[in-house]
């Protein structure tokens, strides 16, 4: 499998199962996509912005709910193996992304997996083990959170830098060079990670020593 972004905006995610991995499903989906999930019941747990919509489809029901909801991507988190496998037959009919909770390895087309993930907007890091250890996934996802605490900022400052020195017409060679210094540079990572400097702060002065060192060129 392969990882790649995919924008849900204006999209619907159809949800078929009410339980708590539903529930996260719907969650991560529902900051982009509308989400609706049906189901007979539903777990006491936050389902984000979903509209919640109780019933029991059979097999046989499934499709109509896709024909209803037109979805980009159904999920499949039923306890139910042969309703899981009614959703993927329907997505695969109408050529819709399926994600089936229940299932681990080989996989169809038009299968999707949900990896752990971590936002330091506008930066994105997916984490998934091919199936094999999802706890293993959602453990790396934690100490990852750590490891890109800052990484949002540092991001914004090298967007910032990018333009800057662009419009500076400073030569490619030297914005790479200044740019990567800058990414690298444990000072700027502490700077961002306790507040002591921010995004305007850090451009101000990389580019202040800029124009200094230019300054100093014969
Ligand atoms: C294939 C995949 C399909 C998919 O869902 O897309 C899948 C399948 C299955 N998960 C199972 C179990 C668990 N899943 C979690 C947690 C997460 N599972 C997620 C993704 C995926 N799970 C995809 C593969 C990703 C990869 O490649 O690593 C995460 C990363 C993303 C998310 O769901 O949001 C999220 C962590 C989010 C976070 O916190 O960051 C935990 C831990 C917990 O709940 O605390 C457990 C219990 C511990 C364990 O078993 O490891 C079972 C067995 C069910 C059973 O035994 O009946 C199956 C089915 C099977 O394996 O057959
Ligand atoms: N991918 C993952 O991260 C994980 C996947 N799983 C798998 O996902 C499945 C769901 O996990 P949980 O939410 O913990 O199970 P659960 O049993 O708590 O929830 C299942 C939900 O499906 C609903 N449901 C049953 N029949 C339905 C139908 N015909 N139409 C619509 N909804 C129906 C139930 O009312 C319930 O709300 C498990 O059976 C397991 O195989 C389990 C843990 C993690």
């Amino acid at each position: 499998m392969i990882p790649l972004l995919h924008d849900f905006t204006d999209a619907t995610v159809l949800v078929v199962g009410g339980g708590p991995v539903g529930a996260r499903k719907a969650r991560r989906f529902a900051r982009e996509a509308q989400v609706v999930v049906v189901s007979p019941a539903f777990a006491d747990r936050d389902f984000g912005e979903a509209e919640l919509i109780r019933a029991a489809p059979t097999a046989d029901e499934v499709p109509a709910w896709l024909e209803r909801t037109t979805p980009a991507l159904v999920v499949a988190a039923t306890d139910d193996e042969a309703i899981n496998e009614a959703v993927a037959d329907a997505a695969r009919d109408r050529g819709v992304l399926v994600n089936r909770a229940d299932r681990s390895g080989e996989r169809e087309a038009d299968s999707v997996v949900v990896p752990a993930t971590v936002r330091e907007d506008p930066v994105t890091v997916a984490v998934a083990t091919g199936g094999t250890a999802p706890a293993l996934s959602k453990h790396l996802r934690q100490e990852l959170e750590e490891t890109l605490d800052g990484a949002g900022e540092m991001a914004r400052v090298c967007a910032g830098l990018r333009e800057e020195l662009k419009a500076r017409d400073v030569a490619v060679d030297r914005r790479r060079e200044i740019v990567t210094d800058v990414v690298n540079s444990p000072d700027v990572w502490t700077a961002l990670r306790t507040g002591t400097s921010n995004c305007p702060q850090v451009i101000e002065d990389v580019l202040g020593e800029e124009l200094a060192t230019e300054g100093d060129q014969p």
